[in-house]
């Protein structure tokens, strides 16, 4: 599998925003979004160590850590990821996935981890490439993410939550895109539309550290 980080931090994002957390970073993606804060581990020249799913279960067990984070890139991509998900789930760790709405999730929902999957609005650029029939898929304790950037994500956001009901299906989070929309617009935007069961989330890495710092 090509790794392109391993690192020990607090989650800063999703469900489990705030808990210790264990993450891989996996190289490449099917997408170029816009915003993406993790571009460089998309290029094709970005080095990675190719580490088989046994060797990265060892290095997790060894952290002491029970929270692991499966990123990148698109981590989905991953040729051995469901060798990689079943040890990780064997060994009892709580094992999450950030997935970004352009991998069919039926692959993966027979044994399964928690899924923290975006949908990429407009402003990403990508959102021809959205699987919706993947929101059928998410269970309760799954998160769909609607990461902002203007007004007009904000209305698509809301069409898609109000469609697939999806505070009724699994956790909905609005998270501004780093630095381009303010949190309040996205406040004011939940009161306006009585967006009840939907949070509000910022990057809690990026407020802890400086925004660009790697491997945090
Ligand atoms: C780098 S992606 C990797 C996982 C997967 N490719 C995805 O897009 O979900 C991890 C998370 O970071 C979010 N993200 C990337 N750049 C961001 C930015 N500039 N501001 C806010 N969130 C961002 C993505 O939307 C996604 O939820
Ligand atoms: N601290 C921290 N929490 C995170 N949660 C999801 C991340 C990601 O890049 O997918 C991430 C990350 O890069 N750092
Ligand atoms: S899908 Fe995720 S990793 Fe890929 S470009 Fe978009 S934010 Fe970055
Ligand atoms: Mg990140």
């Amino acid at each position: 599998m090509k790794v392109v980080e391993k690192f020990t931090s607090i989650n800063g994002e999703g469900t489990r925003a705030g808990e210790l957390a264990v993450f891989i970073r996996f190289k490449g993606c099917n997408l170029r979004c816009s915003y993406c804060d993790t571009m460089w581990a998309n290029e094709p020249e970005c080095p990675y160590k190719e580490e088989t799913p046994e060797e990265i279960l060892n290095y997790v067990l060894g952290t002491g850590i029970h929270n692991v984070t499966l990123t990148g890139g698109e981590p989905l991509l991953q040729k051995d990821i469901r060798d990689l998900i079943h040890l990780l789930l064997q060994a009892g760790l709580q094992v999450e996935i950030e997935t970004n709405g352009a991998v069919d999730l039926a692959a993966f929902c027979e044994e399964r981890p928690v899924f923290t999957m975006d949908y990429k609005l407009p402003s990403s650029g990508c959102e021809d490439h959205m699987i919706t029939e993947n929101m059928e898929l998410l269970e309760k304790d799954d998160t769909v993410k609607f990461v902002s950037g203007s007004q007009e994500d904000l209305l698509k956001a809301l069409e898609l939550i109000r469609t697939y009901d999806l505070t009724n299906r699994c956790h909905v989070y609005l998270s501004p895109v780093f630095g381009s929309i303010e949190p309040v617009q996205i406040v004011e935007f939940m009161l306006k539309h009585r967006l009840n069961g939907v949070r509000l989330q910022i990057q809690m890495h990026k407020v802890i550290w400086d925004p660009d710092e790697r491997g945090v």
